[in-house]
């Protein structure tokens, strides 16, 4: 009988102390400011997902602002979801540059990229990845490759995109009233094709004249992988791998569409294989020709790929160029159509220098040269600015491999995930001052009219140190001959009531797509 006693007067005890903690808990939650709380067992699980859907970027916004650029994110103590999320740029001036040795990419990225990049560049770390740096500079800088990019951008805009937006012109015209484009998909479409006619060397056609024809499958593959992926940063590895074996959810989209991205890849990689010997071939200057020839060249220095790449790292290789090449640059394009469409001042002044620096020449698609290019400063500021508020890779992750301490004085442990939240930093006012969350290319043109140079740890939508993005100059190549020569011939409004806010997932998109009335530009 006290035995029984006693042990009704421990649950007693126990009952109440656990409600205490309980009433505790929620009073210290609403007299919090912050916007996670750290639930018992869960940590701040439930505010990531109650946000992941609606407005992630803000949220870790708000998190990172509250914090002061640095904040431990508590994942439940079971799932291994810890991460130290910064924005603070000190930090990533140290672990991109400085103390670069010491934060490699981690094995819960390379498992969640596995079998998209395999053991493509943007996955691999150490020799594998110095060997193919290497190979890729080398490909990129090689005389020539930049007006053979220049001329197949050309080439696309004007038999296709041009040709595309003149239907939806024209339709307007006949009186088929309210036909609104969606822009974020046809430029997404002209992307796919354009980087695959420099990284393989054909136009696959994903975007073409009549769209209804359009029936190839792995421009959408890739979409939906994108999407899908997003959910792996979220969930703990256990479950999604779980998802993954049984064919789950987004892990069976994923499964899919990989299945299709495959099936052309491969295919591709074959067939240019086959075609090697042909005469002319060789001069080629599409990626994966370059590769296969250098490979013949014996160029090989490298463990990893001595000789003859094997199919897989070829295809592993162009499905990371692709995916490189293709949505970071379809999602600064979404954007900045979006931000000059609603911001007619900027409008005006661009349309202003495209006049000045190329005297016009750019009605219909005429090519304009590195010169003019280079004089068209005030779109090179638009594109930075673009940049920095919609970054089209939002986030950064790096993995620390020994202990060690941040600037912001954090303490890291081995095994650490860092992530960078590179759409924060660009909103931070302590970079940008109090009118970072404005559209304001002016900020990036000095007094001289020239422009200012701002060190890439503050800005590192190319990333920073040893491995910022080989595709930079390329891109503001491409995008400066795209964006001017769209502006000049044509003038995008936005759909009535079209709202444009970011989708969740690990590139920048626009949720609903961005729905534009097109109409031929009078100059
Ligand atoms: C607006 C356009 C672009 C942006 C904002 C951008 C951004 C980035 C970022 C943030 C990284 C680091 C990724 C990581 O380490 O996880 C990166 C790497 C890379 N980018 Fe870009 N990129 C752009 C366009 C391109 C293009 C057009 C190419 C085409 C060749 C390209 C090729 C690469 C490659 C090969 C890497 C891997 C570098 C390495 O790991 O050493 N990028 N880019």
């Amino acid at each position: 009988m006290p035995i029984m006693i006693t042990i009704l007067l421990l649950a007693f005890l126990f009952f109440v102390s656990l409600w205490l903690s309980i009433v505790a808990f929620i009073a210290k939650k609403k007299s919090s400011s912050s916007s996670a709380v750290e639930w018992p067992v869960v940590g701040m699980l439930p505010a990531l997902l109650c946000n992941a859907t609606t407005n992630l970027h803000g949220f870790i916004t708000r998190l990172v602002k509250e914090s002061g650029g640095t904040f431990l994110f508590k994942g439940p103590c079971f799932a291994n979801l810890d991460f130290v999320v910064t924005s603070d740029p000190m930090n990533a001036h140290h672990v991109f540059s400085k103390n670069f040795a010491n934060y490699g990419k981690g094995e819960d990225f390379k498992a969640m990229f596995e079998e998209l990049f395999g053991e493509g560049i943007v996955n691999s770390d150490g020799e594998s990845w110095r060997f193919q740096r290497q190979r890729i500079h080398s490909f990129l800088t090689k005389d020539g490759f930049e007006n053979y990019v220049m001329r197949t951008l050309h080439q696309k805009m004007e038999g296709t995109l041009f040709r595309v937006l003149d239907d939806a012109c024209s339709t307007r015209r006949l009186g088929t009233v309210h036909v609104e484009v969606d822009m974020q998909d046809v430029v997404s479409r002209f992307m796919f094709d354009n980087i695959c006619m420099w990284v393989l060397g054909f136009d696959p056609g994903y975007l073409c004249v009549d769209r209804q024809l359009s029936t190839f499958s792995c421009g959408k593959a890739f979409d939906e992988i994108e999407e899908a992926v997003i959910y792996r940063h979220i969930v703990p590895r256990s479950i999604w791998e779980f998802q993954k074996r049984f064919g789950i959810g987004s892990e069976k989209k994923i499964s899919q569409s990989t299945k299709v991205l495959d099936e052309f890849l491969y295919d591709v990689v074959k067939t240019k294989k086959q075609e090697l010997h042909k005469e002319e071939q060789h001069q080629q200057l599409d990626l994966l020709t370059q590769w296969l020839v250098a490979d013949e060249k014996g160029e090989s220095s490298d463990k990893f790929l001595r000789g003859e790449s094997s199919d897989k790292s070829l295809r592993d290789m162009v499905f990371t160029l692709i995916a490189a090449g293709k949505d970071t640059l379809s999602s600064t394009l979404s954007w900045l159509l979006w931000l000059v469409a609603t911001h007619p001042d900027v409008e005006k002044k661009i349309l202003e220098e495209i006049e000045r620096e190329t005297e016009g020449r750019l009605l219909g698609v005429f090519m304009i040269d590195k010169d003019e290019m280079n004089r068209l400063v005030y779109l090179h500021a638009i594109i930075c600015e673009t940049l920095r508020l919609y970054p089209p890779a939002p986030f950064e992750l790096r993995c620390a491999i020994e202990d060690d301490m941040l600037p912001s004085g954090h303490l890291i442990h081995k095994g650490t995930r860092i992530l960078f939240s590179i759409y924060s930093m660009g909103r931070m006012e302590e970079i940008w001052g109090k009118d970072c969350m404005e559209f304001k290319p002016e900020r990036w043109i000095s007094e001289q009219g020239s422009l200012i140079h701002i060190p890439s740890y503050k800005f590192i939508n190319f990333l920073a140190g040893p491995r910022y993005c080989l595709g930079k100059s390329l891109s503001f190549m491409q995008l400066k001959f795209i964006v001017s020569t769209l502006l000049w011939n044509y003038k995008f409004d936005m759909a009535e009531g079209q709202i444009v806010k970011p989708f969740p997932s690990t590139m920048l998109t626009m949720e609903n797509g961005l729905k534009m009335r097109v109409s031929k530009r009078d100059v």
